[in-house]
Order: structure tokens, then sequence, then C-alpha cells
């Protein structure tokens, strides 16, 4: 019998922080038509004419604020990920990794399983809520290159892991070490995403944005919505550290562009808050399975800064998943189940 291989993706970083691969990192990433879903002239015409020059020289400063001797922390943790895996699953599975974006590329990791000469593939998209710009774009790439094999083995996906009830006991597990009790509120701050991205995914046409609160809670018709599954992984997280309704708030991070993106906006949350009278917060960032960029940059440093501006004393980050045992275990489950 062969091994049976085990696919992780994770988003993807630059190979440095240098200006030149973030520009590279940029454009594979918003010429995707998932992430940026626009006719392909709009966005060429937007990416490569507006967003790649201007935003990489400030996106390259901030990568070098969080980039160590280690490199990108968003590819380490992946890497110590993979690594755990492997051990964990032991000489039966074969574990590759793999970034949507630059390196290691999913071609790469998928010729290491072919060579591996693997009985079958699991892919698992290292996003816990499902968006078709995140794990919507890993599937079809992967799918898309799997077409061209001439043997195509035994081939699974995992859709998403919002409710994984591991993945929940150590997010749980690592705001218990700095006292929740001890906050005046709690965020849950996803990545956003535009609102026409979960209009396109109610196939009914007429619950998501149309309905109040559509997506405070997952049912039958919002089961696949970013929003909703986003809603449910924070109410789990909640409910397993004894928060009420009134002690937390679901909101969404990393807006880019004019149009709508899913609400409320991170930003207008620290607003109001700082308006109550809240001074200490603490931040989950439940979209994530590792710390990155948009968790060790935007919520420490930028969105700390703000609140302070706005009379708030402090916003406390709860660590990514990142080498946790207990998410290794939940990583082995998904690989096996
Ligand atoms: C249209 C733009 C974007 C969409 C849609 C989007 C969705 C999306 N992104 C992640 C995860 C990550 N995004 C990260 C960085 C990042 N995201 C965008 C834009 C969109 N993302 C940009 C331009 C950037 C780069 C930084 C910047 O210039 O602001 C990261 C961090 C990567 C790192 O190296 O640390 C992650 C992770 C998800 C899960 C998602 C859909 C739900
Ligand atoms: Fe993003
Ligand atoms: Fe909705």
């Amino acid at each position: 019998m062969g091994k049976k291989g085990v696919l992780l993706v994770n988003l993807g970083t630059p190979d440095s922080p240098e200006v030149k691969d973030v520009k590279k990192y940029l454009d594979q990433f918003l010429m995707d038509g998932r992430v940026i879903d626009i006719p392909k002239l709009n966005r060429t015409l937007l990416v490569k004419g507006i967003i790649v020059p201007f935003r990489s020289p400030k996106t390259s400063k901030l990568y070098k604020e969080i980039w160590d001797e280690k490199g990108s922390p968003l590819l380490y943790y992946s890497k110590i990920q993979a690594k755990l895996l492997q051990e964990q699953l032991g000489d039966d599975y074969q574990v590759e990794l793999a970034m949507r974006y630059q390196n290691p590329s999913i071609e790469a990791a998928l010729e290491k399983l072919k060579a591996g000469l693997v009985e079958s593939i699991k892919v698992i998209p290292m996003f816990p809520q499902y968006a078709s710009a995140s794990t919507g774009s890993v599937m079809q790439l992967v799918m898309e290159l799997l077409s061209k094999w001439q043997t195509i083995p035994p081939v699974s996906f995992v859709n998403s892991f919002h409710n994984n009830s591991l993945m929940i006991d150590v997010f749980a597990e690592n705001a218990i070490k700095h006292q929740p009790e001890t906050y005046d509120h709690v965020l849950f701050s996803f990545h956003g995403l535009p609102e026409r991205q979960l209009l396109k995914c109610d196939h009914t046409g007429n619950y998501c944005l149309k309905i109040d609160n559509c997506c405070d809670t997952l049912n039958e018709t919002n089961k696949f919505c970013y929003s909703a599954q986003g809603h449910h992984t924070a109410s789990l997280i909640a409910a397993k550290l004894g928060l009420s309704k009134d002690k937390y708030t679901v909101c969404f991070q990393s807006r880019l562009g004019k149009e709508p993106w899913v609400q409320p906006y991170t930003t207008d949350v620290l607003k109001k808050l700082a308006a109550e009278g809240k001074k200490r917060l603490l931040v989950f960032s439940p979209a994530f399975v590792a710390d990155c960029l948009e968790t060790l940059y935007e919520i420490t440093v930028e969105y700390h800064e703000e609140f302070k501006a706005l009379g708030g004393e402090h916003v406390q980050l709860v660590e990514s998943l990142n080498d946790h045992p207990k998410f290794i275990e939940a990583l082995v489950e998904l690989a096996k189940n």
C-alpha cells in the first residue's frame, strides 16, 4: 500500500519583505479572479495600474515590521504545522505544505506527492471558514493542476472547519492566558470580504443582506456563507469562555477599496467602544490558523494605536493556533476523516 498524501495550503506571503517581492506577491494574489471578482480587464487595470504600484512600498514596510530571522511568520508557522502533522501521522502519510500565492507553490507540492506515489490526496485549505476568495481559490487551482495528470488519484477537500471543537478549545485556552474577565470587551475580528462576494454565495438571492442579522446564526440557507460561519466560530469560542452576548462583537478588518465590505468594520467598532468608555479590549482573529501580518501588525500595532488615540488603553491580541499541540490534533482529525 502506498502512503496517503496530505496537502496543507495557506494563503501565501512574499518571498522577502522587499518591494520587488511584495509586488510579485500582490500581483499574483490580487489578479486571482476569486479575490478581486470583477471582469479581467478592469481587474488588470486596477491591480497592475493602481494597487500594486501604490500599495507595494507601504505593504513592504509593514512586512519589514513583522519579518524576523525566521522569515515571514505565516510561512514559519505553516512549516512547523506541516512538520508536526507529519510526525503525528507517521509513515503511512506524506504531508506537504503549499501556499496559494508564491512559495512553496501548490504545483511543486503536488509534484512531490506524485513522486511519493501516494494512493490518495487530502487537501486541507488552512482557512477555518469557507470563502471563495480563500478556500475556493485553493480548490480551483488544485483541481486545475490535477486535471493535467494522467493518473488522478482519489482526491478530497476539507471545505471548512469553522466548528472544529479542538480548534475552538485552542482559541479559548489562548485567551484564558490573558484573563478575559479583566477586559471591558472582546472582539472577534475576521478578515473582511467585499459584500458582493457574500451575496454571490446566497443561492436564494433573497436572504443574505436582505434579512436583518441574516448571518448572525448559521442555518441551511447560509451554511456556506463566510460571515455566518465566522459568527458561528465566534459564538462557540464565546460559549466556551462563558461570554454573554453583550460582552463581545463580531467585526471585519482589512477592507480594500471603496466598495462596501462585510460589516461592521473593526475600525468603526473601535470608535464605538471608545466612545462608550471601554478601555481594554481582547481581540481574537479566528479567520487565521497562524499569526501573520493581519494579526501581528494590523491588530497588535495599528488597532492598538488607533484605540489609544480614541481614549482607550490597550488592545490585546489572542495568539493564533500556531504550533499548539491541540491544533495539530485537529489537523490529524481533518487529515484522517
Ligand atoms: C480584495 C482583496 C482581498 C480579499 C478578498 C482577501 C480575502 C482574504 N484574505 C485572507 C487572508 C489573508 N490576507 C492577507 C493579506 C492581504 N489580503 C489582501 C487583500 C484581500 N484579501 C491584501 C492586499 C493583503 C496583503 C497585505 C496588504 O497589503 O494589506 C494575509 C496575510 C499574509 C501574510 O503574509 O502575513 C492573510 C492570512 C482570507 C482568509 C481571505 C478571505 C476570507
Ligand atoms: Fe487578505
Ligand atoms: Fe448574510
